[in-house]
């Protein structure tokens, strides 16, 4: 059976879906879970494109230690150089350069001859490779490059020092058959190909990257790159869940597997979801919430016969249990901390405790605290920052009705820890607590996006609001869970102001009182 690397770039390519935003937290909780699901590489950014995205590898290199952390930087000095300050502490130091070779990209947005294009390639490499054992080179847009000249830029580059090859298909253009055709022409026309593994990284666009990603892997591809629930510049990237539970289901057909814990699948999957943003559709394949449903009789009555009439992948295999330990209003401390171990979180014993005590709070609203609720509620916590300067909500209160203008009544506690109290009115109560906000916040907020979704099913289900706001301009997206929709809503757009702030703005939005 053929290995197969898992090069992860949710952290990188994911983050680059548009409005997808994670702070630094964010991004070292989920690089904790990539490398709970046994990922090989992870791609935790793009050093060079930002002091947050620098700081966030950094502290992703010196933090995981189970796999190995990398970055990506453009084909010059500056950004390897900062590539090496966020990664020389990790465990196995592995930079990603690229730079396209396609015939338009050469022409228009590089404004490069193909000369040029491998010099500049073949220095990058060499540069990188003073300091960085492992170096990734990637041929963007290689599926639609010239072959040729692919072959010749390829066998250059290893001669530098290339110790990965990896060939997009960036604009997810190419279909199964051309993909296959293009690596087996890799594989038989490059020299010195035994010296290096070929990766494949394939776009959306045309709902073929899975597909893609796995002819690859039958023509000579030995590393798979992509990210969790598909998410990804434009129409996102390989779903990495999907390209591994194929090659186990089908593993008498591709003959290669990879190393990932299968049953960490749906944890990563809600992570990932709820940081981003991103709901995952109910149909999508492996994560979806309709992947192992059964609604038609005939499928029922199969199902109950022989699971495996129209069961492929059972949900133990992505980690999906069925409840067995259920929460009330009367459960102790034993029982909570062992759920929160199960659904894989580790808190600290102070923040147990404030879980425990959100928990019971919980509890005495709803009857049943569910597996869903408690992943929400335990993700909010162990995201949080304690240090970071915010605006806190205290206590809210709403006047509504038909014949009233909708009034909000706010108290909330300012990064400076003074007590601010303000009221305003709207359309509706959303917008009344919205301007009541927009008063209470120093500097320009604006709302740009509000979505409201049920954490799991039932009446008393927890509200979970998500909302994109710019504020002093800067574009920002914040979550709020509570269980009334009103309070989820304040929380979110709280929650926006406060990422801000914890990114490291708050110098500039001191209130004038305090400077
Ligand atoms: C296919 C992919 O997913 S590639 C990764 C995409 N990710 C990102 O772009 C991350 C976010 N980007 C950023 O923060 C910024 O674009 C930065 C910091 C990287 C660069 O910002 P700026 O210096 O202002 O340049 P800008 O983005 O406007 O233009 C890109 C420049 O890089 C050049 N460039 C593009 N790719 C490469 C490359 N692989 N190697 C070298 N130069 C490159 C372009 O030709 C252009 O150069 P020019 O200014 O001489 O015309
Ligand atoms: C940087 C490269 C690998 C990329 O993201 C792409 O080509 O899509």
């Amino acid at each position: 059976m053929r290995k197969i690397d898992v090069f992860d770039t949710t952290l990188r390519d994911g983050e680059q879906t548009p409005g997808v935003n994670l702070n630094s937290i964010e991004k070292l909780e989920i690089a904790k879970q990539l490398e709970r699901l046994g990922v090989d590489i992870m791609e935790a950014g793009f050093p060079a494109s930002s002091k947050g995205d620098f700081e966030a590898v950094k502290k992703i290199a010196q933090t995981v230690k189970g796999c190995s952390v990398t970055g990506l930087a453009r084909a010059n000095e500056k950004d390897i150089d900062w590539a090496w300050e966020a990664l020389k502490d990790s465990a196995e130091p592995r930079i990603h350069v690229f730079l396209a070779t396609s015939p338009i990209h050469m022409t228009y947005k590089l404004k490069k001859t193909p000369d040029q294009v491998v010099e500049t390639a073949v220095n990058a490499v060499k540069y990188a490779k003073q300091r960085f054992p492992q170096v990734q080179w990637s041929a963007e847009d290689a599926c639609r490059s010239d072959r040729k000249f692919l072959v010749e830029i390829v066998t250059k580059v290893i001669d530098a020092g290339a110790t990965v090859i990896n060939l997009p298909d960036t604009v997810g253009y190419r279909s199964p058959e051309e993909i296959g055709h293009l690596f087996r022409y890799m594989m038989e026309n490059v020299p010195n190909i035994d010296k290096v593994k070929l990766s494949t990284h394939c776009h959306d666009d045309l709902g073929m990257a899975v597909s893609n990603s796995l002819a690859a892997i039958e023509n000579g591809a030995l590393q798979i790159e992509g990210t969790i629930n598909g998410i990804g510049e434009r129409a996102g990237n390989a779903s990495i869940e999907e390209v591994a539970v194929a090659l186990k289901i089908r593993n008498d057909h591709y003959k290669a597997e990879t190393g990932l814990k299968l049953d960490e699948i749906k944890r990563t999957s809600n992570l990932v979801s709820k940081l981003s943003g991103m709901a995952v559709p109910a149909n999508k394949a492996v994560v979806g919430a309709n992947a192992f449903a059964h609604e038609s009789g005939i499928h029922q009555d199969g199902v109950l016969k022989e699971k495996t009439t129209y069961e492929i992948i059972t949900p133990e295999l992505i980690g999906v249990y069925s409840n067995r330990l259920v929460l009330g209003k009367l459960s102790g401390r034993h029982a909570f901390k062992q759920k929160v171990q199960e659904l894989g979180f580790d808190l600290s014993d102070t923040k147990l405790n404030e879980a425990f005590q959100s928990f019971k709070d919980l509890a005495d609203k709803k009857k049943e605290v569910t597996d869903e609720d408690l992943f929400v509620m335990l993700t909010d916590k162990q995201t949080e920052s304690a240090e970071a300067e915010k605006y806190e909500l205290k206590s809210i209160q709403v006047q509504y009705g038909t014949e009233n203008i909708p009034t909000a009544t706010i108290v909330a506690t300012s990064p400076d820890g003074s007590r601010i109290q303000e009221a305003a009115t709207g359309s509706g109560s959303v917008e009344a607590i919205y301007n009541t906000l927009e008063r209470m916040v120093d500097g320009d907020l604006q709302l740009q996006d509000y979505r409201l979704s049920s954490v799991g099913r039932g009446r008393d289900a927890l509200a979970e609001v998500f909302v994109k706001v710019t504020y002093e301009g800067v574009e920002s997206s914040g979550r709020g869970t509570a269980q009334d929709v009103l309070e989820a809503s304040a929380r979110a757009y709280l929650n926006a102001v406060n990422r801000v702030y914890i990114n490291g703005f708050q110098k500039k939005f001191k209130r004038t009182a305090n400077v």
